[in-house]
């Protein structure tokens, strides 16, 4: 292990360390923050060899901050550059990998930390590989624990918000999971729970939506109690008001000793930050792309276009553009469209079926095999156009989305930068196109400071709204806040379960 540095405790930075010089192949037993958790991860022997320097040009192209309350040893986790560097386990876990080149930069830097048990919050750009980035070590926690596990009663929780992506992470831990993959199970609202009892039977990984999640337990179908590896995926989503309830009592009977708990989301505004801290013990934070204290961040190869229109031109511009989009080349491209109300959605998909384009819808106002049906349709490509509401903003990795349309602005930058991730995902590019009205002027602010940061264009007419951020105004924000009739007077909010 390398000298330590003469940084503050809370922040980790690369060591500079001459290419000679190699760290010891250090056993890490990293709890030392005396709870019970227990994990042991050593760097491979190929990991060890690789130079500090090129360890730390990593760090450096890939803006990648550590920032570790407990140490402040830069060298201490040395991240995965390759998959030949990820340590020993059985079951064929790592075959499905070799589709991929290598880690992506949040899964190199959390996958240590996590392999050796650390609490930890990731952040880092939509469609960077952040499922995979708590999947894999849930996956390996589960196929290197010997302790039997008794019927309902899970060893790892993964919570979503929406049942799409919940199936989502789903589906892919069963990718992944080599002969674990039949101990996995999802668990959401929208259907029948008898078949969901069964299953939570034998599975040792659950992935949820809260309410479902919280229903289940109260009623005695699932107990908690032995939960080691807890995920919020979206966490800023599921601890905003909408979700922190549910959260606060899924996680009673998980004691924070006894359990590892992970956080990953693409952006993490200050208004959750100190309840996170309160899940969780010692977190190691780590933030691709920059400063976590920054405005959301977009990722960089989305091309953004915001359009300054009146409210009763965005119709007739959303059709110019699905023509270009749907006609003017070979093969119609995928696109997504994203209202900000329900009735909206249903309005603007007529308009557009009506135009003889072929499109879907996904909203709460559907029940769920219509959302999965109709998701499902936009996937496989027999719908190309996706009319949705922010029940569809977050997480759902839809292969080749090449336009997302804001035909609506959404209540947060935090959901429009969501919104738009759902294009350029895996390295590729994508474009988001916005229709900003005189209505949305409250977010101008922020919204300039998130085409700043990814050096797009800010239209004039937009930078007369004002530069100033607001405070967030919404305490319930995001996808379920807007997935309201607001033409009616009685604003219930809805939540998936
Ligand atoms: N190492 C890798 N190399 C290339 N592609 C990868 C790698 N790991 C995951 N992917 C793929 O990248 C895509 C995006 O991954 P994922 O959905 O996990 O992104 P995310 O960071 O969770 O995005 P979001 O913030 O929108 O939820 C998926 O199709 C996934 O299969």
């Amino acid at each position: 292990m390398g000298k330590r540095s003469h940084l503050e405790p809370t922040e980790q930075r690369p060591k500079k360390k001459s290419k000679s010089e190699k760290p010891e192949k250090a056993s890490k037993d990293k709890q030392k923050n005396g709870d019970e958790k227990t994990a042991s991860y050593s760097d491979a022997f190929a990991l060890s060899e690789i130079p500090q320097s090129e360890i730390d040009s990593f760090l450096t192209e890939n803006v990648i901050k550590i920032v570790d309350p407990s140490s402040p040893d830069a060298s201490q986790f040395r991240p995965i550059l390759s998959f030949d560097h990820l340590p020993e386990c059985d079951a064929g876990l790592y075959t499905q990998l070799k589709s991929f080149p290598k880690p992506t930069p949040i899964q190199s830097t959390t996958w240590p930390l996590l392999f050796a048990g650390r609490d930890v919050i990731g952040i880092a750009e939509t469609g960077s590989g952040k499922t995979l980035g708590f999947g894999l070590p849930c996956l390996k926690k589960l196929i290197d624990s010997k302790s039997s596990k008794k019927p309902c009663q899970p060893k790892a929780v993964i919570i979503s918000p929406t049942r799409e992506l919940a199936m989502q992470i789903y589906d892919q831990l069963v990718k992944f999971g080599g002969t674990e993959k039949t101990q996995v199970t999802c668990i959401y609202g929208g259907v029948g729970k008898d078949e969901q009892r069964r299953a939570l039977q034998r599975a040792a990984i659950v992935v949820a939506t809260p309410g479902r999640l919280k229903d289940l337990q109260s009623d005695g179908s699932i107990d908690l109690g032995k939960v080691q590896y807890l995920v919020l995926d979206e966490a800023d989503r599921m601890l905003d008001k909408g979700f922190e309830q549910d959260i606060k009592d899924i996680v009673k009977p998980m004691p924070v000793s006894r359990r590892q708990t992970v956080m990953f989301t693409a952006t993490w505004p200050r208004s959750v930050r100190d309840l996170a801290a309160t899940f969780m013990k010692t977190p190691v934070t780590v933030t691709i792309g920059g400063d976590p204290s920054a405005d959301p961040r977009a990722n960089l190869r989305i091309k953004q276009v915001v359009e300054v229109v009146d409210g009763r031109d965005k119709e007739g511009r959303l059709i110019q553009l699905l023509a270009k989009s749907q006609r003017g080349h070979q093969l119609p491209e995928k696109v997504l469209v994203f209202c900000l109300y329900k009735k909206e959605a249903m309005r603007i998909e007529n308009l557009i079926r009506n135009k003889g384009f072929l499109v879907a819808g996904i909203h709460g106002d559907l029940n769920q095999s219509d959302r999965f049906r109709n998701l499902d349709a936009f996937k496989k490509g027999t719908a190309t156009v996706l009319v949705a509401t922010d029940v569809a903003a977050r997480g759902l990795d839809i292969p080749n989305v090449k336009l997302v349309i804001n035909v609506t602005f959404p209540l947060t930058v935090e959901d429009y930068v969501h919104r738009i991730g759902r294009t350029g995902r895996a390295g590729a590019d994508g474009i988001a196109i916005t229709m900003f009205t005189e209505t949305d002027k409250g977010l101008s602010g922020g919204l300039i400071n998130v085409l700043k940061a990814a050096k797009q264009d800010v239209p004039e007419a937009l930078l007369k709204f004002g530069t100033t951020v607001k405070k967030k105004q919404h305490d319930v924000y995001g996808a379920f806040y807007k997935d309201v009739d607001m033409d009616k007077t009685a604003t219930k909010i809805t939540f998936d379960d």
